[in-house]
């Protein structure tokens, strides 16, 4: 049986994972989005949330978990953070399974998994795209999201295997510490890269 050539995407955070995946999408790719799949299992009538509830007594309300609160526990206590994962990412592959399913026919699909190389997913897709930008530049996206500070950033940072890590590990980095059109180019000539590769 065939199956679609999967592309891993990945980027530590406020590289710009979100906006590349959305450009993959916007060519057609279909996108398994790791992170919407945890916001909807978080969000009201989520699946997750009586099992979050359960171990982090309080985390969540009439619309779900309280991500903000949550993720300044569980980011600053990493066995918090491990009981967490022990309850979502059992659920995100069962969602990737039904992803890949759903997609069977398609050519090529990317999987946007941000804790691609820390959770070793890295085995199961055929080849990874990194975003990644100067440190500078991710810095300056991130402190200007709200609710961030410097402290839950280098907290999560020091959670992240490293962007050069990353880099030398990726068989493809697009760069988005340009412009937004010319990281969009760069998404095209991946995806035309991976079609020729499927055609020969
Ligand atoms: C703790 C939660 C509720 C906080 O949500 P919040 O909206 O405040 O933050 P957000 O999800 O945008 O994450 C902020 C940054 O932390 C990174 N991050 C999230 N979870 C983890 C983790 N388990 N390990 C390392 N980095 C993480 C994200 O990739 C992102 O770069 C949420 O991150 C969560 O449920 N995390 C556990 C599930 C998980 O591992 N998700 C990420 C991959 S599917
Ligand atoms: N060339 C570029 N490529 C990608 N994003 C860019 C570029 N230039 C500016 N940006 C901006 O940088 C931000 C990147 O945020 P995005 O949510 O895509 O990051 P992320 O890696 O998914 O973050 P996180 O891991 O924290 O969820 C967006 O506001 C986007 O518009």
């Amino acid at each position: 049986m065939t199956r679609p050539l999967i592309l891993g995407l990945t980027g530590s955070i406020g590289m710009g994972k979100s906006t590349v995946a959305r450009m993959f999408a916007d060519l057609g790719v279909p996108v398994f989005d790791a992170d919407a799949e945890v916001r909807k299992m978080q969000g009201p009538d989520g699946a997750l949330v009586p099992a979050i509830e359960a171990a982090f007594p309080g985390s969540t309300g009439p619309g779900g978990v309280r991500r903000e609160a949550l993720g300044a526990l569980v980011f600053a206590d990493r066995d918090a953070l491990a009981r967490l994962e022990d309850i979502v990412h059992p659920a995100v592959a069962n969602a990737r399974m039904d992803f890949l399913a759903r997609h069977a026919d398609a050519p090529l699909v990317v999987f946007d998994i941000p804790l691609l190389f820390e959770k070793g997913g890295a085995e199961r897709v055929d080849a990874v795209a990194v975003v990644s930008a100067p440190f500078e530049v991710q810095r300056d996206r991130v402190l200007a999201r709200p609710g961030m500070t410097g402290t839950k950033f280098a907290d999560i940072l020091a959670l992240q295997v490293p962007d050069a890590d990353k880099r030398a590990r990726a068989d493809h980095v697009i760069d988005t510490g340009t412009t937004l059109d010319r990281t969009r180019a760069q998404v095209r000539a991946l995806v035309d890269k991976l079609a020729d590769g499927l055609r020969a």
